[in-house]
C-alpha cells in the first residue's frame, strides 16, 4: 500500500455523473522503432495498482494502447486486496477508428471487456471523430452513425456512460443535436499552450465534461525542440509560482485546468510522480497568476495527425504547405499503417 494517499475530488455534472477531477492515463507511447512501448505494460501494471493505492479512482486506457489486460488485471487484483471496490472505480476505455461502423462498436467494447476482464465499463468515448479502414480514412462512416453504435452499447449495459474523443466544437453542436444519449464527456489535448476557450465553454454550457490529456503540454521535455513555445518546467514564470504556491510546475499546470472546471490524466510511471499529480487540491492559484498563465496560449499542439486533415471529419484547423515529411515519424506511422497494426 503506497505511504501516502489523496483524496481525490469528483465533477458532478447535472445529470448525475460524477467523474474524478485528476484520473490516470496508460498511454505508454511509441519506441525509436516505432513499435508500441508493450515492454513496459508490465510497468503499467504496476503503476495502476500503485495509483489506485494512491487514491485514483478514475483510469483512462483505449485498445489503441494495448495494456487492456494490463489495467484491467491491476483493478481486479485491487478490488480482490479490498482496497477498493468495483463501484468504487470510473474505467474508461475508447473504440478505435478502425472500429467505427455501429455494427463494430458493440464488438470493439466487448473485446475491450474481455481483454480486460470486467463485467462493465464506467464509459466509453470514440477516440477520434475520423473511421479509418486499410485504405486510410473512410468518409463512407460518419460519427453520428459510430455514436448510435456506442448508444446501443449502453442499452445493453455494457458501460455506464458514453461520450467523445477529439471532437471539435462544430463536431459537438452536431453530436448534441442529433444524439439520444448526451456525451458525458469529450477528451480533448487542453493545457497552458492550447485553451480551447470556445470548445471547453460550449462542453460546460452543456453538461459535457472536458477531460484534459496531454495537460503538461510542452513542458514535456521530449516534445520540446527549437521553436516549441513556453513554458518549460524551469521556465521563470512557473519557477517564481512553483516558490510562490510550494508546488511544481506540473501541480500549477494541472491545479490550472482543474480551476477551469477540467478534468485531466497525467500518464506516470514513477511513483513519486502518481502522488505529486494526484496533489493539487489543497491551494489556490489566484486570479492575477491565472491571468498570467493564461498568456501562454497561443494554439499549439503538440502531435497531431495533419496528413487527414483534407478529410471532412478532420478536427483542427489546417496546416498550410504542411510537408508529410516533417510530421514526427510516429505520426507516419499512424497514417500508413492505417491503424497502428492493432489485430
Ligand atoms: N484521447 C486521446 O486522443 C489521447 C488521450 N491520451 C490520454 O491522456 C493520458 C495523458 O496524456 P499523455 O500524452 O500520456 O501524457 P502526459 O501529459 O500525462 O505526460 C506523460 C509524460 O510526462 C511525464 N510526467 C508525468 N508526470 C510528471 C511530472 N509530475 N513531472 C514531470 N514529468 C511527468 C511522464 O513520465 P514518466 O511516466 O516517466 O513518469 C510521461 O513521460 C494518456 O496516458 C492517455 O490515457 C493521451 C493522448 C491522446
Ligand atoms: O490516445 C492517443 C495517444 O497518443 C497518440 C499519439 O499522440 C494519439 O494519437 C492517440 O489519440
Amino acid at each position: 500500500m503506497a505511504k501516502v494517499q489523496v483524496k481525490i475530488p469528483t465533477f458532478k455534472l447535472k445529470s448525475g455523473e460524477e467523474i474524478p477531477a485528476v484520473g490516470f492515463g496508460t498511454w505508454l507511447g511509441l519506441d525509436e522503432k516505432l513499435e508500441f512501448k508493450i515492454k513496459d505494460a508490465p510497468k503499467m501494471l504496476e503503476a495502476v495498482m500503485y495509483a489506485i493505492d494512491v487514491g485514483y479512482r478514475h483510469i483512462d486506457t483505449a485498445h489503441l494502447y494495448r495494456v487492456e489486460p494490463e489495467v484491467g488485471y491491476a483493478v481486479r487484483k485491487k478490488i480482490e486486496e479490498g482496497v477498493v471496490k468495483r463501484e468504487d472505480l470510473f474505467i474508461t476505455t475508447k473504440v478505435w477508428q478502425h472500429n467505427h461502423k455501429p455494427e463494430d462498436v458493440e464488438a470493439s467494447v466487448r473485446a475491450s471487456l474481455k481483454r480486460m476482464g470486467l463485467q462493465y465499463l464506467d464509459q466509453v468515448l470514440i477516440h477520434w471523430p475520423m473511421a479509418i479502414s486499410e485504405e486510410g480514412v473512410d468518409e463512407k462512416i460518419d460519427y453520428l452513425e459510430t455514436y448510435r453504435g456506442l448508444e446501443a452499447v449502453l442499452k445493453k449495459g455494457l458501460t455506464r456512460y458514453i461520450g467523445v474523443s477529439n471532437f471539435n466544437l462544430d463536431q459537438m453542436k452536431r453530436l448534441l443535436a442529433n444524439c439520444s444519449v448526451k456525451p458525458t464527456s469529450n477528451q480533448i489535448q487542453v493545457n497552458l499552450n492550447l485553451l480551447e476557450d470556445d470548445l471547453v465553454k460550449y462542453c460546460q454550457e452543456n453538461d459535457v465534461l472536458v477531460v484534459s490529456y496531454t495537460s503538461f503540454g510542452s513542458m514535456i521535455s521530449s516534445r520540446t525542440s527549437p521553436g516549441t513555445p513556453e513554458p518549460r518546467w524551469d521556465s521563470p514564470i512557473m519557477h517564481e509560482m512553483s516558490k510562490k504556491y510550494g508546488k511544481t510546475a506540473s501541480q500549477i499546470a494541472l491545479r490550472f485546468l482543474y480551476q477551469r472546471g477540467i478534468a485531466t490524466i497525467p500518464k506516470s510511471l514513477t511513483p513519486s510522480r502518481i502522488i505529486e499529480n494526484a496533489s493539487i487540491f489543497d491551494f489556490n492559484i489566484d486570479e492575477a497568476d491565472i491571468a498570467t498563465l493564461e498568456k501562454f496560449n497561443c494554439g499549439y499542439r503538440t502531435e497531431c495527425p495533419v496528413f487527414f486533415q483534407n478529410y471532412t471529419h478532420y478536427p483542427f484547423d489546417k496546416v498550410e504547405n504542411i510537408n508529410i515529411n516533417e510530421v514526427p515519424i510516429s505520426l507516419r506511422k499512424w497514417k500508413n499503417g492505417a491503424n497502428l497494426d492493432i489485430e
